[in-house]
């Protein structure tokens, strides 16, 4: 009985193998189904255990959570090259912005999240069963994309508890995933927050995916990823006219390391 048990198992396996082999769209599809299927498990136990530690939502949670979400990049074979961790050493709180490519950056978010940071997500997040409770728990901020004013009332909101509650604040400017090697441009919210609160942007770029990565062509196969944490942009003492020019200087400095780390000539153009 337990012989064709094995028998079967070891069939599946090498059928799967040899799809993986064959198509490249089959390899791709079963690593993102077990990367999702690694979220949902790895989130139902981190928040077993953020329930039993810290019982219930507090950004303490993101500790258990980041050292559940650093043993992913062992299934996958990402390897981070990380330079600048200094540059979260700021005193209190401050916003993070960084690319966002894939939900694998996941991984690399939680490769360098500092202490006591909380992140802003979409609220469709919430719905993704064990991964929307993991968020939840986590102290995750949640915005509705779809209105422009209750997403600015809970980002003005966040300006405030930020202060008193002492924590650093990530946000993924671009407002989307976007894979293409180069950012979209970047919405203001988190330069508002950052300037109401009086509090520093410290940006962190991770380098282009797209030669072990790609959703297009259906490539998904082990690499490097080179992440950089810049030095902090002081916002003391400007204004709401200031944010216009606080985003375009923080988009021009991070186009610039992006293409830098994943080793693209930089392009003279501002887009800004
Ligand atoms: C185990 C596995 C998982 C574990 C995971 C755990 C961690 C999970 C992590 C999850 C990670 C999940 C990651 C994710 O889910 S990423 C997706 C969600 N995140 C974001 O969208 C963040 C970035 N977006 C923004 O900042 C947008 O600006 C918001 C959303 C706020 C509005 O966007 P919207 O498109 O609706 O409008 P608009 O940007 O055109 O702005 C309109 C106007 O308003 C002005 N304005 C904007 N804001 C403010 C303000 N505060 N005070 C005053 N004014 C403000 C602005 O300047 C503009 O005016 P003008 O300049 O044109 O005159
Ligand atoms: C009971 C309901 C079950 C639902 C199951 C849903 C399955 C979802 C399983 C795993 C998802 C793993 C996702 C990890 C978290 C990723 C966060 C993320 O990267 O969100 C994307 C968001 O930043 C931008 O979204 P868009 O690019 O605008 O879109």
């Amino acid at each position: 009985m337990e012989l064709g048990w094995l028998l079967w198992g070891t069939a599946v396996l090498l059928l799967l193998h040899v799809l993986m082999e064959l198509s490249p769209s089959v390899n791709f599809a079963l690593r993102i189904g077990f990367y999702c299927v690694l979220c949902l498990v790895a989130s139902g136990l981190a928040a077993a255990a953020c329930l039993l530690v810290n019982g219930g939502r507090t950004v303490k949670n993101m500790r258990i959570i980041r050292a559940v979400v650093r043993t992913f990049k062992y299934f996958f074979g990402v390897r981070f090259e990380v330079k600048g961790l200094e540059n979260f050493k700021v005193e209190g709180p401050a916003i993070i912005v960084s690319n966002h490519q894939s939900i694998l950056d996941m991984m690399g978010l939680m490769e360098v999240l500092p202490d006591n940071c909380v992140q802003v997500g979409k609220k469709e997040l919430m719905y993704t069963g064990t991964v929307g409770l993991i968020t939840y728990l986590g102290g995750v901020i949640f915005i509705n994309r779809k209105s422009t004013s209750s997403a600015k009332m809970v980002m003005s909101e966040v300006a405030k508890t930020m202060v008193a509650e002492n924590v650093k604040v990530w946000v993924y400017p671009e407002g989307t995933r976007n894979c293409t090697g180069d950012l979209l441009p970047f919405k203001k919210g988190a330069f508002h927050i950052a300037v109401q609160a009086q509090v520093p942007v410290i940006p962190v770029v991770y380098s282009s995916f797209t030669t072990f990565y790609n959703p297009k062509t259906k490539l998904f196969t082990s690499g490097k990823i080179k992440v950089e944490i810049l030095p902090p942009i002081e916002t003391k003492g400007l204004t709401s006219d200031d944010v216009t020019d606080l985003t375009d200087r923080c988009f021009n400095t991070m186009r610039e390391t992006l293409f830098r780390l994943s080793g693209r000539p930089s392009e003279a153009k501002d887009s800004s």
